[in-house]
């Protein structure tokens, strides 16, 4: 595919983003239809269609719609690119551009940013002056960070294991355990290095809420909004700590008995109904469902889909399992409270709710991790009594 038909398949499947249909579904339904497109094609669309979604906003403005046309126009123009030679009208090039698809300036900072409106005074009260350095690392693709996995192998071995099949990957200040990609991404999840459980994918500040937790052998640890089982794993890569993983939707925990084999590990999966007979517990962790602003570099269709309600919804869920955890902790244990999100809404101000309502339970640890330091963002409190 030439570069300007690439242009003309991601406007054609961001239409069909826009019109509803959900990212991943437009990408698989374009490339069912396009069995022309090679490997190279099929990345250098979905580069084009998540760049054009994480930059929605300014893009429209820059094309001067916001349709898929309009977005691709945008980013052509954003980049400095000459958009003649692209929208050139040739075979399976996106038609010339008329007189009236001009760009406009942007009107706000949100804007310029790719921040919902009505979100960014809450991203400038929560985030300072890290306003802009957060919003523009919003605005790029997210590194790719792997986990080595310390039951089977140590840093130096992994980055050689994978440095054989041509991943170089380098070590993260995040935490002992995190790497950095910088070559070679796209032969991860064949490599042996993975298959074979020596490293796992893992964003590094996710590694680093597990991280900061101090685990000794035979403490018992619940995860308790497991999900996939991403921090299940990295738990129970510490020697002797026994994990128990729930999440009150139990289908998301259907990869984790693999992935812990492959990985060496050993993880309970408990349903609700078996928790009580569980407790209680040294450690409870509760990476609590988000708005998932820390990650939108990955998802980016969750930055426009937020909205207001919805993030009152959300904070109200997470105070609500909180309170329920309370409950499982052992005395003197750690109730560590984790969310994807930089906001304080759904970060310190519902610990401080937490701590107000529950006066003898007290905060030993605190931390935020923004996207602008190389990792997704993160927050995390410990909280004990
Ligand atoms: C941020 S995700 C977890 C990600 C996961 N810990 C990881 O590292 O991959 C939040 C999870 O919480 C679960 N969840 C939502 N409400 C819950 C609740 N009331 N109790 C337990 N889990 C809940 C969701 O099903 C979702 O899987």
């Amino acid at each position: 595919m030439t570069p300007a038909a690439r242009i003309q398949a991601s406007i054609e499947i961001l239409e069909q983003i826009l019109s509803g249909t959900p990212v991943e579904k437009s990408l698989t339904n374009w490339a069912r239809r396009s069995r022309f497109a090679g490997s190279k094609d099929r990345a250098a669309v979905r580069d084009h269609v998540f760049e054009a979604l994480r930059c929605k906003r300014s893009f429209a403005a820059l094309g001067g719609a916001e349709t898929g046309r309009g977005l691709m126009i945008g980013a052509v123009r954003g980049s400095g690119e000459e958009l003649a030679d692209l929208f050139s009208g040739a075979r399976h090039a996106p038609a010339v551009l008329s007189q009236d698809e001009n760009g406009r300036e942007f009107l706000t900072d949100a804007e310029r940013y790719d921040i919902p409106e009505w979100l960014w005074p809450r991203f400038q009260s929560s985030l300072g002056d890290q306003t802009v350095a957060v919003a523009r690392a919003l605005q790029h693709r997210a590194p790719v960070h792997l986990r080595v996995n310390l039951i089977k192998t140590d840093v130096p071995d992994a980055i050689a294991a994978l440095a054989v099949e041509d991943i170089k990957a380098v070590a993260h200040p995040a935490c002992e355990t995190a790497l950095e990609v910088a070559e070679g991404a796209r032969k991860i999840a064949q490599s042996r290095a993975y298959t074979e459980g020596l490293v796992e994918l893992q964003d590094a500040a996710s590694q680093a809420v597990v991280a900061a937790l101090e685990l000794r052998p035979e403490m018992r640890v619940l995860d308790f909004c497991a999900g996939g089982g991403g921090k299940s794993l990295a738990l129970a890569a510490h020697q002797g700590v026994k994990v128990i993983a729930h999440d009150v939707n139990a289908s998301r925990m259907r990869d984790l008995p693999a992935r812990a084999e492959r990985a060496g590990v050993q993880v309970q999966i408990v349903s609700t109904d078996e928790l009580p007979q569980q407790d209680p517990f040294d450690v409870v962790l509760a990476d609590a469902p988000c708005s998932g602003s820390g990650s939108w570099r990955r998802a980016p269709a969750g930055k426009w889909a937020l909205t207001e309600d919805r993030l009152q919804e959300l904070t109200g869920i997470q105070s609500c399992i909180l309170d329920q955890l309370k409950t499982l902790v052992a005395p003197g244990g750690v109730l560590a409270y984790a969310t994807c999100s930089m906001l304080d809404d759904e970060n310190g101000n519902i610990v401080d709710a937490f701590l107000r309502a529950n006066p003898q339970w007290s905060e030993t640890f605190r931390k935020t991790w923004l996207v602008s330091h190389g990792a997704d963002g993160f927050f995390t409190a410990h909280l004990t009594r």
